[in-house]
């Protein structure tokens, strides 16, 4: 009963491209208020699966189920037509305004809003196509909050931000999961996953995963399984000087695990 359902659900989702698997038998629940980070190697399957979860791909075997109305923030956007920032966020209000009527007064406050949210309202008057690729991922991040979503999908949504905008859009989903919207997020950085998901989702390819909580499946074994490398989880308060921002987690010049 899809009315009964708070947060997202997958039952036994199965996908392939033509003979290459690449999900198979994924079931697991999330909660109202979760925040899962989806973690793997390059083509191991994320992005698919983020785009069976927003409805846009139909998988070949299995369901999802949830009633709540989805954002999704694409790896990147290439529009048609040549928008600034602040109409690339109001198309975040496109459910909203309908599609024969110009946003009124209320959009235009809410995609300034969210412009506001990611630090980002300098940007409000540039042309999206001349912005950087971080300042994009800045921009789609605004537009997806401005849709008032319940469950929210980001196919690696800081990857091309520096530092301070990581923390940023980390810190501003956590705030929002912790106010009940339920968030799946693909990255490829481990440190995220630790320190912000309240679960993670580990993709090994063919079809191969595990499902918990940070601490239960990134363990040091999974995570040099699942990249190749001998990989240590180094807690902040093992490091050597105490609010040393950079945890290392392998040693890149170790060949091969
Ligand atoms: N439309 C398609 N037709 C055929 N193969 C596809 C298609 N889309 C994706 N694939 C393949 O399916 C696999 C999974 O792709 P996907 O984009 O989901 O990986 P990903 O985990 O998101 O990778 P990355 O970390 O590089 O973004 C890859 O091998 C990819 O080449």
């Amino acid at each position: 009963m899809v009315e009964s359902i708070n947060g997202l659900q997958l039952e036994g989702i199965g996908h392939a491209y033509a003979d290459h698997p690449v999900l198979n038998a994924l079931s697991l629940s999330l909660p109202q208020g979760s925040f899962c980070a989806l973690l793997g190697a390059n083509g191991v399957g994320k992005s698919t699966l983020l785009k069976i979860l927003s409805g846009s791909l139909e998988p070949l075997r299995g369901r999802v189920e949830h009633n709540g109305k989805l954002g999704f923030v694409p790896q990147e956007v290439h529009p048609a037509l040549p928008l600034t920032a602040l109409e690339m966020v109001l198309l975040g209000r496109s459910g909203q305004i309908g599609l024969l009527r110009a946003p009124g007064k209320a959009d235009y406050v809410a995609a300034e809003a969210a412009l506001h949210r990611v630090e980002a309202e300098h940007l409000t008057r540039r042309a999206f196509a001349s912005l950087s690729g971080g300042e994009r991922q800045l921009v789609l991040m605004a537009r997806a909050l401005a849709t008032d979503a319940d469950i929210l999908l980001l196919d690696e949504p800081s990857a091309a931000m520096d530092w301070h905008n990581q923390a940023l859009i980390l810190r501003l989903l956590r705030d929002l999961a912790d106010n009940g919207m339920t968030i799946v997020m693909s990255t490829h950085s481990p440190q995220h996953a630790l320190e912000f998901a309240s679960h993670t989702l580990l993709l090994f390819g063919a079809g191969e995963h595990t499902f918990g909580t940070p601490d239960q499946v990134m363990t040091e074994d999974a995570l040099s399984r699942l990249y190749r490398l001998p990989v240590r989880r180094v807690a902040m308060d093992e490091l050597p000087h105490q609010g040393t921002a950079v945890p290392i987690f392998s040693d890149l010049k170790t060949q091969e695990y």
